[in-house]
């Protein structure tokens, strides 16, 4: 069974044609980037996955259930579905252990020993098990994001979705992040399904490369192919020339 299935998919936003016959299988354990310009549904896309926009046609299968069946438990699909925003969206009157710890204690009714064993350990992964007590106003914009990673992680989900996670940061904080990802991406058992333009991450760790314009997909290839090979799409070659700096 693949993770996240695709069929025909149409997304509208009242007379907004914004998803157009989307199809699209991600197997589990892989890695893949989402590209394209501004106003193309990259984000449409990706928060259709976990639910956070419906879908008007078609199918679409996420770790076995179908989302266009308003029966689906929508609190299933979020249990094995993360998503880290651009914005963090942190707890602010919470501490960062307490950010992390959470969800698991309310959703998953998880013992609290161990639920602070894991928390303290996806700290240490992410590089701040110092910071446990603070909170989320006294870290920098990159500590925040890699906190909100670990607290997806927390979940222990399936599937992680990025929208675009270091486009609100400082330029010397993006590495930081961007090494939290990949160490997550080269975890074969994860999900990863990313829209940022950061294509050093995309050379290092995807297994794909999807380019969107106007709520379509353009293009579908191999990493390998689309940095080495060039993508076969004109719009797409134009994008890539335009993001890739030398
Ligand atoms: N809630 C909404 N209501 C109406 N239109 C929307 C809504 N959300 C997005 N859109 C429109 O759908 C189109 C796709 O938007 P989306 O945010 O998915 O694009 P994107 O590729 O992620 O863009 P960006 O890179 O700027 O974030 C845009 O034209 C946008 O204005």
């Amino acid at each position: 069974m693949s993770m996240i299935e695709f069929h025909n998919v149409q997304k509208y936003y009242g007379d907004y044609h914004a998803l157009r016959n989307i199809n699209l299988t991600i197997e589990a354990g892989e890695t893949v980037v989402l590209i394209g310009p501004s106003g193309s549904g990259k984000s449409t896309l990706i928060r259709t996955v976990n639910g956070l926009e419906r879908i008007q046609e078609g199918q679409l299968i996420v770790n076995g259930q179908d989302l266009a069946n308003r029966k689906t438990d929508m609190n299933r699909i979020r249990k094995n579905v993360g998503m880290v925003f651009q914005h963090f969206n942190l707890y602010a009157n919470k501490t960062i252990l307490e950010n992390i710890m959470l969800s698991p204690r309310i959703v998953l009714k998880r013992d609290e020993e161990e639920n602070k064993k894991l928390a303290m350990s996806l700290l240490d992964r992410v590089g701040l098990a110092d910071q446990a007590q603070k909170m989320p106003a006294q870290l920098s914009g990159g500590q925040q994001q890699r906190i909100a990673i670990a607290r997806s992680l927390a979940m222990r989900p399936k599937a992680l979705l990025f929208d675009e996670p270091t486009s609100a940061l400082d330029p010397e904080m993006i590495d930081d992040v961007l090494n939290v990802m990949k160490d997550i991406a080269r975890d074969s058992s994860m999900t990863m399904l990313v829209v940022t333009h950061e294509m050093g991450f995309a050379r290092e760790v995807a297994n794909r490369v999807i380019f969107m314009a106007d709520g379509q997909i353009l293009e579908d290839d191999s990493k390998e192919t689309f940095f080495d090979g060039q993508p076969s799409n004109e719009r797409a070659r134009q994008f890539l020339g335009k993001i890739i700096t030398h």
